[in-house]
């Protein structure tokens, strides 16, 4: 099996380390992202009873009857706020759609910001009242911890500590509930019909809430797929596409995948929740000077994060 460094690393150390300590995070977040594309972190601010909440809240929302779902369903949203329903959407360069349904939740902008009028509005599940309020204060925790995971990134790339900062700052970030539903005949699947199909994230950063079971892997640069494994409340963390970019590949954009569990644990579901950490979308993915010489020519074309994201919609097929 090939090495891979996907180190556990303390949230905490960074945000009230001290200068040593925000270094030293700096120095080994930036170097797993320069190799693996992955860490996991501790003391990100989100309790344990707070993701017990949120755990049951989306289970009873994919519990809910399906038309009551299908009832959240809106096309002319693409997939970007309430329910996704089963085989909507197919991994780029894949034939057959994943198993998997979802619901996603967006900004909610306070502020008087009128990047407001730029997103749609978030859909109230009426029929269970804890879900909002719960899912709101991921988001805004995630958001947060995301802030400050870009702030040692921001630090590693010899950037200003606060580069990010105003790029963020209500942001078109998305929390998506994940359910892996279960699959009574296996037999009656196509062959490569899997959970979530070999892909890259789009956006800036990803926060995962740790998964109620395996299943998540990593492509290694040995071309190995390598099973990640989070404990208790860890949040792994991962780099997007659009940090790849604008990083001209030093920060690396991981190939993962979620894979089918043995045939006799293919009747359980399996529940995640990712917070893809989205730029406004005027921010520019223009790679860096810095990060362009004669050993690293540029790789990307120029392009805002608002563009970026509307072309890859449209490839895994939630936009038309
Ligand atoms: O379910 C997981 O563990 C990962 C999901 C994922 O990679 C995604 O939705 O982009
Ligand atoms: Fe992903």
């Amino acid at each position: 099996m090939s090495k891979v460094n996907i180190p556990r690393l303390d949230l905490n150390t960074y945000v009230n380390g001290t200068p040593e300590q925000r270094k030293q995070f700096s120095d080994d977040i930036g170097k797993a992202f320069n190799e693996t594309g992955f860490v996991t972190i501790t003391n990100h601010g989100l309790s344990k009873q707070l993701i017990d909440d949120l755990y049951s809240q989306v289970k009873e929302l994919f519990a809910l009857p399906e038309e009551v779902k299908l009832s959240y369903e809106k096309v002319e949203l693409a997939g970007q706020r309430g329910y996704t329903s089963k085989g909507k959407e197919t991994a780029k360069g894949f034939k057959v759609p994943d198993l998997k349904e979802f619901w996603q939740i967006g900004q909610t902008v306070t502020d008087g910001d009128p990047v407001k009028d730029e997103y749609p509005e978030n859909l109230q599940v009426t029929q269970l009242p804890r879900f909002n309020p719960t899912t709101y204060e991921i988001y805004k925790k995630l958001e947060a911890a995301g802030s400050q995971v870009l702030k040692a990134i921001a630090v590693y790339l010899d950037l200003p500590e606060d580069y990010f900062d105003d790029k963020i700052h209500n942001g078109n970030s998305i929390l998506r509930c994940l359910h892996y539903f279960p699959i009574e005949d296996p037999d009656a699947l196509p062959p490569d019909a899997v959970r979530a199909g070999a892909h890259e994230d789009i956006n800036l950063i990803t926060l995962l809430i740790g998964a109620s079971a395996d299943g998540l892997e990593v492509l290694t640069r040995d071309g190995d797929w390598f099973a990640i494994k989070a404990e208790g409340e860890d949040v792994v963390v991962n780099v997007g596409d659009m940090l790849q970019r604008l990083t001209n590949g030093k920060l690396k954009s991981t190939t993962h995948r979620v894979v089918n569990p043995p045939r006799e644990m293919m009747k359980y579901s399996r529940y995640s929740v990712p917070f893809f950490l989205h730029p406004r979308s005027e921010m520019d993915l223009t790679s860096l000077d810095s990060t362009i010489d004669a050993e690293h020519p540029k790789l990307y074309s120029d392009i805002t994060a608002g563009d970026y994201l509307d072309e890859r919609l449209r490839e895994i097929g939630l936009k038309k």
